[in-house]
């Protein structure tokens, strides 16, 4: 399976619930920047159980990051599909992860949406679309926008889901941060920060910008309301998003929870020499600010998990 990774190109949040979640806005955009998850009957049962994980990829510290016990979100997902169906046989799941871990982007929720296709299909279960958007939603909040992919805006946790249609490839630049941040502990900070947080708004100007195509509207149209948590938990975010933007991006946003800072450097009807320019003139000025541990590139949007 391969399974993309997110950016939020509105990530609007209001107060906190009683059940420690936050009602949201959030426009879910899936990138270029891919895990593939690779799930096979395992030839004998594996001592953990119903499952037995392995990772690779080549993204250095942060593999250390992903655990590869029951906790893993693959390992989540396999166990929930065994348990409703009662389908379930042991399995090896290798991630082959290129998505940041603890990133922003929604890796772990990727891995989860790939094994729960893969594993629905070799398990024989064949459930429906609907189903396992539900399984995928009691996985967490950005697990289904995983299966769906494209762009998307997602209300309640971020998990009820409406199609953003536009007609437009847009081109982005991510910094990776050596650091990562849990999503719990940056909504906590934000709570902190905005304890009179408003209910949450679609922003009309994005949808616009979505649907024109227009890439100097969307760059301007990007909003996150959790990039002040995030930069209160690592202040030095700031500094990698002013050397984006100075080398000439055409927005810059924290990417959901962070650390991972995302640049908007083109697309729509631009000349592709010119988003290359801007690009490399981005990508050039990060690498040069020993602000982050890598830059990539990547273009959005791309399909939801698919089978290869
Ligand atoms: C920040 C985003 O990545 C933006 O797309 C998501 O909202 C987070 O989605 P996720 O990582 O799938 O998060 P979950 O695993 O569902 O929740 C992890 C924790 O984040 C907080 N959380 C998450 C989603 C949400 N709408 N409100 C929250 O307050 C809760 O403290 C929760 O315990
Ligand atoms: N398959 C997985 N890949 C990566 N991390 C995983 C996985 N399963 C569980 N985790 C755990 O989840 C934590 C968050 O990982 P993830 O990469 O999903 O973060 P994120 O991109 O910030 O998430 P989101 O954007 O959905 O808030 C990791 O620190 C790790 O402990």
């Amino acid at each position: 399976m391969r399974v993309p990774a997110k950016v939020n190109l509105q990530l609007a949040v209001g107060p906190g619930r009683e059940d420690g979640f936050h009602d949201l806005v959030n426009v879910f955009h899936a990138v270029s920047l891919f895990d593939e998850v690779t799930v096979t009957t395992a030839p004998s049962r594996p001592e953990t159980g119903l499952t037995e994980l392995t990772v690779g990829g080549g993204l250095g510290s942060h593999l250390s990051r992903v655990p590869l016990d029951g906790t893993n979100l693959t390992a989540r997902a396999a166990a929930l599909l065994a348990e409703r169906t009662g389908r379930g046989h042991p399995v090896t799941i290798h991630m082959d992860k290129h998505i940041p871990v603890a990133g922003g982007m929604a890796g772990g929720s990727a891995d989860a949406a790939a094994a729960l296709v893969a594993c629905d299909r070799l398990w024989g279960c064949d459930l429906p679309r609907r189903t396992l958007l539900d399984y995928a939603a009691e996985l967490g909040s950005d697990v289904p926008f995983a299966l769906v992919g494209a762009t998307a805006v997602g209300r309640g946790r971020g998990e009820i889901l409406e199609p953003m249609a536009g007609p437009g490839r847009f081109h982005w630049v991510f910094a990776l941060s050596p650091h990562g941040l849990s999503t719990a502990k940056v909504f906590a900070e934000y709570d902190r920060l905005r304890p009179d947080a408003p209910e949450p708004r679609a922003d009309a100007a994005l949808a616009a910008a979505l649907a024109a195509a227009d890439p100097v509207a969307l760059g301007r149209a990007l909003s996150n309301d959790l990039q002040g948590a995030a930069l209160s938990l690592l202040p030095e975010l700031e500094r990698t998003l002013e050397t984006g933007t100075e080398a000439g991006a055409l927005g810059a946003l924290v990417s959901g929870s962070g650390p991972t800072c995302a640049f908007l450097v083109g697309g729509g009807a631009e000349e592709r020499s010119v988003i290359d320019r801007r690009e490399a003139d981005v990508v050039a000025a990060l690498e040069a600010s020993g602000l982050c541990e890598r830059v990539v590139t990547a273009y959005g949007d791309v399909p939801g998990a698919t089978v290869l």
